[in-house]
């Protein structure tokens, strides 16, 4: 459907041979709003069977009674105790909840209750709950990402083995590698934001490495290009190999091509 590129969690299809995980979950509509006490630091003065610490959909609104974040957890009370000490408190004023019957509803269960809030709430009000939109990290930390990988842990320490092995080693271990000017968090040249992001809009599990860090990869700029004989940066490396750089990356992506390469085990 047209709004799930926009979503925090990607709408999956389902393949046809599977049946439908029977809905034990009241409806939104169904569901009646639980206010929240507004402050943060006292306990949660709300009785357990209005909010349960079980696994379930919840929908939280604000003061102004606008539906602001529809989430899954497998235990709902302390997510929403989770929201209510990280969230400004009029953005999180009340919540809806439907919980399984079950003790432990599987996750395609939980998915589909969260899907169906998600729909029922788009077709009333024709959008997404502003938290639940892609980039917003009110309510959803943003994601954690790898910390750039180091060829050496200094340049104190003496290397054992030369630099070439420890990229060959490095490019082997890990199926996409970015050699980057920067880091990943702050990428020091536009070619190399570039990658980053054609990488990261692809969903892509790769690392970074940052050919500036003279600290960390002392001899990697230099070094890399012998190695792969390819002059500037950024490289990207997938299953040991080179792919090519902003320019290759970019027109592969802008072909579908990078995707599939990616994907590939
Ligand atoms: N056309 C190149 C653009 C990258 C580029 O020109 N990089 C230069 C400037 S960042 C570079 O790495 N020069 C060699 C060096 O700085 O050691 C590509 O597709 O990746
Ligand atoms: S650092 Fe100048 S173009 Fe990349």
């Amino acid at each position: 459907s047209s709004y799930s590129n926009t979503l925090r969690f990607p709408l999956r299809r389902r393949s046809s041979c599977r049946p439908l995980a029977v809905a034990a979950f009241k409806k939104l509509s169904e569901a009646s709003p639980v206010p929240i006490p507004q402050e943060p630091t006292q306990p949660l003065l709300v009785d357990e069977d209005a909010l349960p610490p079980k696994a379930g959909v919840y929908g939280v609104y604000d003061a102004a009674g606008e539906l602001q974040f529809v989430g899954i957890s497998r235990n709902v009370r302390a997510s929403v105790e989770g929201h209510r000490r990280k969230v400004p408190a009029n953005l999180c004023a009340s919540v809806k909840v439907a919980v399984s019957d079950e003790e432990a509803p599987d996750r395609s269960a939980l998915n589909n209750a969260w899907k169906s809030w998600m729909e029922e709430h788009i077709a009333a009000t024709g959008k997404a709950p502003p938290g639940n939109v892609a980039g917003n990290h009110t309510w959803v930390g943003a994601p954690q990402r790898p910390p750039d990988l180091r060829l050496t842990p200094g340049r104190h320490v003496q290397l054992t083995v030369p630099l070439e092995q420890l990229i060959d080693r490095l490019v082997k271990e890990n199926r996409v590698v970015a050699f980057i000017k920067g880091s990943r968090s702050a990428p020091q040249c536009g070619f190399s934001q570039r990658v980053v992001g054609i990488l990261e809009a692809h969903a892509a599990d790769f690392v970074t490495v940052d050919v500036l860090d003279e600290e960390h990869n002392h001899g990697l700029r230099e070094t890399l290009k012998a190695y792969s004989s390819w002059p500037t940066f950024p490289q990207v490396f997938v299953g040991g190999e080179l792919v090519g750089g902003c320019d290759i990356i970019s027109s592969m992506a802008e072909r579908g091509e990078l995707a599939a390469l990616l994907i590939q085990k």
